[in-house]
C-alpha cells in the first residue's frame, strides 16, 4: 500500500486532530503516503484534498476541532455520489481511507467498503455512542467542558437559591448526561435511554428542600426532553420555578483532555496498521483500555447502550 487517505465527518470533536496527525505520522513512519480529504464525504465526492507530511500535522495535537474541517453530506448515501468519490481516490492513486466519525460516518465507510475500497473507522464522537468502543474521541473533554459549566451554574444556583434544567447533548445517547451528572453532582438526571418519572423528580427536589436545600440541578440530554419543556412541567405540575440552561456547541470545542489525545493517538495509529495488515470494513475501539479492531458489522448490528449502573448510582448519591 503506498498512499490512503484520511477524512473527519460529522459533528467534530475534540481529539479529532490528534487522531488525525496520528494517522499522518504512523503511515509515513510505514513509508506510506497520506491524502488529507476536507470537508467529510463532500470532499471526498469532489476530490478536495492534499497530501499531508510529517510537519502538515505538527502543532495541532492539542487543538479542538478539525483541521480537516468537517461535514454532514447527505448526498453521499446515494450510490452515484459515492461512486464519483471513488473515481476521484482512483484518480488520485488513493488505495483506502480512514474515517474519523461518529455511527452516521461509519456508514459511508461500510457503502465505500461494499464497494471494494478498503476502510477503518475511527471513533469520533463527543456522544460515545459507537457500540464496539468504550469511550469514543472527544467524550472524556465534552464531559469535562460539561462538568465546569455545571460548577459555575452551582455557583450561582447557590448564591440565589434558584433551581436550574441544564440540557447536554446527546441525540440517541445519554452518556454524556449521566457522567456528567455523577461527576457534578446533579440531583437529577434524564436521559433518552430510560423513561423519566416527573414525580420522583418533583420529589426528590422537594425532599431536598425538606432538609434545608435550597437549590437543585437536572441534568437533561437533549434527545430525552428539551430543558424548556422541563421547566414547563415542572412549573405545571408542582409551581416549582427553574432557570434554564442550554450548553450547546461550547460541548464540541476546547482543547482535547490528556486523555482523549492519548485515545486519538493510539486509535488513528491502530486504525493505519489495520490497513497495512490488509483489512478492510473494520472498526478500531477501546475495552478493557485494550486496543483493538473488530468488524464495521458490529457497530450496525448493535445497540450502544448506556451503563445504568451510574444512572442508579447518581440517584443513590444526590438527594
Ligand atoms: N447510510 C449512509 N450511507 C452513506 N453515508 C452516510 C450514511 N449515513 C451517514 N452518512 C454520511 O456520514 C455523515 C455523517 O453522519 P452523521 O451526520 O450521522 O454524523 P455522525 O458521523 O454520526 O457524527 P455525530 O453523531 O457525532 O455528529 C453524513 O452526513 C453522510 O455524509
Ligand atoms: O448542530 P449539529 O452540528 O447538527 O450537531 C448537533 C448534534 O451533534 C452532536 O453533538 C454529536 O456531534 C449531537 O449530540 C447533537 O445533537
Ligand atoms: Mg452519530
Amino acid at each position: 500500500m503506498k498512499r490512503i487517505a484520511v477524512l473527519t465527518s460529522g459533528g467534530d470533536s475534540p481529539g479529532m486532530n490528534a487522531a488525525v496527525r496520528a494517522v499522518v505520522r504512523k503511515a509515513n513512519f510505514h513509508g506510506v503516503e497520506v491524502m488529507g480529504i476536507f470537508h467529510g464525504y463532500e470532499g471526498f465526492i469532489h476530490g478536495k484534498m492534499e497530501l499531508l507530511n510529517l510537519g502538515s500535522v505538527g502543532g495541532i495535537i492539542q487543538r479542538g476541532g478539525t483541521k480537516l474541517f468537517s461535514s454532514r453530506c447527505p448526498e453521499f448515501k446515494q450510490n452515484e455520489y459515492q461512486l464519483q468519490g471513488l473515481e476521484k481516490m482512483k484518480e488520485a492513486g488513493v488505495e483506502a481511507l480512514v474515517v474519523i466519525g461518529g455511527d452516521g460516518s461509519y456508514r459511508g465507510a461500510k457503502a465505500l467498503t461494499e464497494k471494494g475500497f478498503p476502510c477503518v473507522g475511527v471513533p469520533g464522537t463527543i456522544d460515545n455512542d459507537i457500540p464496539g468502543t468504550e469511550y469514543t474521541i472527544g467524550f472524556d473533554t465534552a464531559i469535562n467542558t460539561v462538568i465546569e459549566s455545571i460548577d459555575k451554574i452551582r455557583d450561582t444556583a447557590t448564591s440565589h437559591e434558584n433551581s436550574f434544567v441544564v440540557e447536554v447533548m446527546g441525540r440517541n445517547a445519554g452518556d454524556i448526561a449521566l457522567w456528567a451528572g455523577l461527576a457534578a453532582g446533579a440531583e437529577s438526571v434524564i436521559i433518552p435511554e430510560e423513561e423519566y418519572n416527573l414525580d420522583e423528580i418533583i420529589a426528590r427536589m422537594k425532599q431536598g428542600e425538606a432538609r434545608g436545600k435550597k437549590h437543585s440541578i437536572i441534568i437533561v440530554a437533549e434527545g430525552a426532553i428539551s430543558a424548556n419543556d422541563l421547566a414547563k412541567l415542572l412549573k405545571e405540575k408542582a409551581g416549582i420555578t427553574t432557570r434554564v440552561s442550554v450548553l450547546g456547541h461550547i460541548q464540541r470545542g476546547g482543547s482535547p483532555t490528556a486523555r482523549d489525545r492519548v485515545l486519538a493517538s493510539r486509535l488513528g495509529a491502530k486504525a493505519v496498521e489495520v490497513l497495512l495488515e490488509g483489512k478492510s470494513g473494520r472498526a478500531v475501539g477501546i475495552k478493557n483500555h485494550q486496543i483493538y479492531d473488530y468488524d464495521l458489522d458490529d457497530v450496525f448490528n448493535n445497540k450502544h447502550k448506556a451503563d445504568v449502573s451510574l444512572y442508579t448510582l447518581s440517584k443513590e448519591l444526590s438527594i
